[in-house]
């Protein structure tokens, strides 16, 4: 099975990209259950890739019913060294304009569920460092490629994860507007913890699609409008999804592909056999 490849995971509106050869769709079984679809794979601008709809064909699959551990195992079963998160967000400040991409590099959690944010728990414990919650090397690179295709492009942000289905109340929404952050989705904070925790690269593009509720001469956000404006920006994010392929790395040796290295407290001797089987593949290292 190929090795070192680059995984794809489309939002709200994407649910799939063009220009793939030798595609070929790929059920995967994991430990965790079932990830959210077969997972598309084939190559890319000189690469192997791997495209996974967050939401399912057809986008069948709420927010909090996502899979993350599910959906990143069966990528890293697949050999996927690196993600690239596309994800459609509200703005949460008057500088980010719907079509706007903006290289998050921060989340503030708003759930109320995050159960299924780990692979750990069941007799091994393991606390990842989380400081940087995105891959630093590959926001840039994805910035590089942002600036080069004259995208209307933002280098850095918080993006704060609320829970769901329901958007913001107004109140909530202003409040994150005067806490300054930056922008609000649903979905990449789980994502996100669970590629750490597997040793991927993760980052995010955050596609401003609404001014979620905040700002008192736009209509609040709605499904249309999110669904309108991430379809007018798709073909952007798609290219340059398509040209920072490129430029990663055929080796996978950045920090965060050694999470693990130091973050696993339980005593190896105390390994419940259940447990140490079902996380093999992220502890084959560790063994
Ligand atoms: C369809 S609007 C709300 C929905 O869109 C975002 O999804 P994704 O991150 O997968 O693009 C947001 O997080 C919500 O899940
Ligand atoms: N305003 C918003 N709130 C949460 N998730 C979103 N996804 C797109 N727009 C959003």
């Amino acid at each position: 099975m190929a090795a070192n490849r680059i995984g794809i995971i489309g939002g709200s509106g994407l649910y799939h990209i063009e220009g793939f050869t030798n595609q070929k769709w790929v059920k995967v079984k994991t430990p965790f259950g079932a990830p959210s679809d077969d997972f598309l794979t084939g190559e890319l601008n000189g690469r192997e890739v791997v495209f996974l709809p967050r939401h399912g064909r057809g986008h069948r699959i709420l927010p909090g019913e996502l899979n993350y551990r599910a959906n990143i195992y069966g990528m890293k079963k697949l050999g996927v060294q690196w993600i690239i998160s596309v994800s459609a967000v509200g703005s949460l400040q008057a500088k980010y304009k719907p079509c706007d991409v903006v290289l998050v590099d921060q989340f503030l959690d708003r759930t109320k569920n995050a159960a299924g944010h780990t692979f750990f728990g069941k007799g091994i414990v393991a606390h990842v460092a989380f400081a940087d919650p995105i891959a630093e090397e590959l926001r840039r690179i994805l910035l590089k490629s942002a600036r080069k295709l004259k995208a209307r492009v933002h280098d850095g942000g918080t993006y704060v994860n609320m829970e769901g289905p329901a958007f913001s109340t107004r109140a909530e929404s202003i409040t994150n507007h005067k806490m300054g952050y930056d922008v609000v989705g649903m979905t990449n904070l789980g994502e996100a913890k669970c590629a750490r925790e597997a040793e991927m690269a993760y980052a995010t593009m955050a596609m401003i699609t609404d001014y979620d509720c905040w700002k008192v001469d736009e209509a609040h956000v709605t499904v249309e409008m999110v669904i309108e404006n991430l379809t007018k920006n798709a073909a952007m994010a798609k290219d340059v999804v398509k040209d920072a392929i490129a430029n990663i790395p055929t080796e996978a040796n950045w920090p965060c592909h050694s999470a693990l290295h130091n973050a696993i407290m339980t005593d190896k001797k105390v390994w419940p056999a259940k447990t140490k089987n079902d996380l093999k593949l992220l502890l084959q290292k560790y063994l």
